[in-house]
């Protein structure tokens, strides 16, 4: 089956770049969305056969009246009268309880197969590279796993329906030709005049009710985008409420018109409904009327073909959606299977094996070169909204080359140099955010991809720039770190992470809810819970981006004195913003142009009088600076190195372990 959908309303893409908003169905799609109800085999022949109960019940009917009103009525016999009312009564409640039945069963079954599915795709998006998540609209992607599959869902519901009003159709035609062949033929006639148009109506439904799903997708996207702490912010400080507004205006416009549209096209076809049952009643009553008055059949078959007559219409209007329905829901499993079929870059290798736990282990990389992947390489064109760029055999750019260094167990190493020169890439590849595209990076010894993900999850900890903080209490955000924590070790970590203070200030303690992202808190607060959360997880090996944002003199003292604990006995990669850090590395690498331009202590690499010299007089050191950004930190730093130097102990030996 080759069916290709079109998601309305979409963007064009670049030349030569198929339209990811058009879903190619492959061959083998048919198959494959049967499969996945071979586990609700029991269930779909329990349908089926309650199906055929409800297609008894519905035949039946008409027979009992006829027999009313022929055997009852006509015969003066009221005893069969009530008798056979009292029958029809019967069904009628049978007939009520088994399409009950029937809805919970399709129901089952068509959330079952969803819940299979939603299940397989989320563990499976969880396993996707950080690569796949940069390029993605996450709007987008919440509306594949999400709305696509209960669009689906509510297909599949409507197939099983019309699966049911086949056999019912058949039934009453067979039925209604056993009890007037004439009347039979004239039904069949008439009935594609009330059918054609009432299809044609339908099909105008279903695609307005697609086009409302996407608008609403579309206008939800922006909310989800420009609604964000992050996103309104940005609104705010660009103050462009204006525009904002005409976008949204023009989005819920096209909203309002196509609803318009879908609820006048509704009524026209519940109009229809009963209009195309009242002309068909009048019809047989005229055809069949006259039968009667001829004699060919009795006044009580008259009355069973009539009822007959409107059990068929509902049944045949199902009937004529099936293929338009089978057809959506092959599309809509086909766009999920689409994203089960993205291969995750970073994955377990069979035998991985666990790093030793309490012991800080080196690392160390060896000839490490690499390139972010490609759009092709991570993602789906369809999850990117903006996609110009996607061409064939795209290539991007070498990010880090010919990369060595070591980091011994228990020591600082600082990676400083310019903005874009690769700091943050290295320490994704320590991370295993990303694989080297060649070269090696180990840890304790071991490449990094012959370990085992848990493992490599608790022995490296990350503290990057801009702490991420879900929208919850902190205490459940500590949590994420250490579900098992007590409430002394989630103390004990807060005061380590200078944050206990201030949380013990806090009329609802641990159970303040920190806003969205965090946004509630301040950057050097979000900072040291994160710090704590490090110190709730106990990594042997912190990877650190320290803020470049200026703290105030009182947060920025409190956060150093804070990672202090954090880096304790432990092998750490800093991405240093401060001189003091800097200063205390036990190594300094000086990152250029993607590779490792000059390494040594702070004094050995100023002596040396090269790039680090001069990164250290143009952006670390600057006296006079007036203290804002990393141009002024050198007085703030130092100032806080005069408050450091009156701990117990010094910076220098804690970093190192002693
Ligand atoms: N996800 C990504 N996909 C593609 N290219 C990227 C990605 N992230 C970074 N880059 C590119 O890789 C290069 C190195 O970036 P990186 O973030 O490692 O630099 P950096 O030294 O940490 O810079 P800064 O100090 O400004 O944070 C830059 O040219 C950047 O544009």
């Amino acid at each position: 089956m080759d069916v290709v959908l079109n998601f309305g309303g979409q963007p064009k893409s670049a030349e030569g770049d198929p339209d990811p908003w058009q879903s190619k169905v492959r061959p083998g799609t048919v198959r494959r969305v049967l499969a996945y109800f071979r586990p609700h085999i029991g269930k779909v022949a329990l349908f089926v056969l309650i199906a055929a109960l409800e297609s008894l019940a519905v035949i039946a009917t008409p027979l009992l009246l006829m027999r009313l009103v022929n055997d009852g009525i006509l015969k003066n016999d009221p005893r069969l009268v009530v008798m056979m009312a009292c029958l029809a009564a019967g069904l009628a409640v049978a007939g009520g309880l088994l399409e009950l039945a029937s809805a919970y069963i399709s129901g089952r079954i068509g959330q079952g197969v969803t819940y299979d599915l939603r299940v397989q795709s989320l563990s499976h998006v969880q396993r996707l590279p950080i690569a796949f998540f940069t390029r993605t609209q996450t709007g987008v992607l919440v509306g594949r796993l999400h709305t696509e599959l209960i669009m689906a869902q509510q297909e599949f519901t409507h197939l099983l329906m019309a699966a049911t009003s086949a056999l019912t159709v058949a039934l009453v035609l067979a039925e209604l030709f056993y009890l007037s062949w004439l009347v039979a033929v004239v039904t069949l006639l008439v009935i594609p005049l009330f059918i054609v148009p009432w299809v044609y109506v339908g099909r105008v439904i279903q695609r307005r009710t697609e086009r409302l799903m996407e608008a609403n997708a579309n206008l939800g996207g922006l909310l989800q985008e420009r609604f964000n702490v992050q996103g309104a912010m940005l609104s705010k400080l660009f103050g462009r409420p204006k525009e904002e507004l005409a976008e949204y205006a023009d989005r819920a416009g096209r909203i309002r018109t196509i609803g318009v549209n879908l609820s006048v096209f509704g009524r026209l076809a519940f109009v229809m409904m009963g209009l195309m049952a009242s002309l068909a009643t009048a019809l047989v009553y005229g055809v069949g009327g006259n039968l009667v008055l001829d004699g060919a059949f009795q006044l009580g078959t008259l009355v069973a073909i009539v009822t007959l007559l409107s059990r068929l219409f509902g049944p045949m209007v199902q009937l004529s959606g099936l293929q338009e329905t089978a057809q959506m829901i092959v599309v809509s499993f086909s766009r999920i299977f689409e994203l089960l079929d993205l291969k995750p870059l970073i994955q377990e290798r069979p035998g991985a094996v666990g790093l030793a736990r309490n012991v800080a282990p080196d690392i160390e990389f060896e000839n490490v070169a690499f390139r972010y992947p490609t759009a092709n390489e991570v993602s789906l064109a369809s999850l990117e909204y903006v996609r110009a760029e996607r061409k064939r055999g795209e290539t991007t750019p070498e990010v880090l080359r010919g990369v060595s260094f070591h980091v011994p167990a228990g020591t600082l190493t600082a990676l400083v140099g310019p903005s874009g020169a690769g700091k943050s890439t290295i320490t994704h590849l320590v991370t295993r955010l990303y694989d080297p595209t060649s070269g090696t990076v180990r840890i304790g010894g071991h490449d990094l991809r012959d370990l085992t993900f848990d493992s490599l999850r608790a022995t490296v900890g990350v503290v990057s720039q801009d702490a991420y903080l879900f929208h919850d209490t902190i205490r459940e955000n500590l949590l994420y770190a250490r579900p098992t924590a007590t409430e002394d070790e989630l103390i004990e970590a807060c005061k380590g992470a200078q944050i206990w203070d201030l949380i013990e200030s806090l009329p609802g303690g641990f159970d303040t809810v920190t806003g969205d992202r965090g946004y509630r808190m301040s950057g050097g607060e979000k900072q040291r819970l994160a710090i704590a959360r490090l110190l709730l997880k106990e990594p042997t090996v912190v990877v650190l981006d320290e803020a470049t944002a200026h703290l105030d003199s009182e947060s920025e003292a409190a956060v150093q004195r804070a990672l202090k604990t954090a880096l304790r006995s432990r092998t750490s990669l800093v991405i240093a913003h401060r001189l003091s850090t800097i200063r205390e590395a036990d190594q300094i690498l000086v990152i250029d142009d993607g590779g490792v331009r000059e390494s040594g202590t702070h004094e050995a690499l100023l002596a040396r009088g090269g790039l680090y010299a001069e990164l250290y007089h143009t952006q670390f050191f600057k006296p006079g600076g007036n203290g804002t950004g990393p141009a002024g930190d050198a007085v703030d730093t130092l100032t806080y190195e005069a408050e450091l130097d009156d701990e117990p102990e010094p910076l220098r030996h804690v970093v190192r372990g002693g």
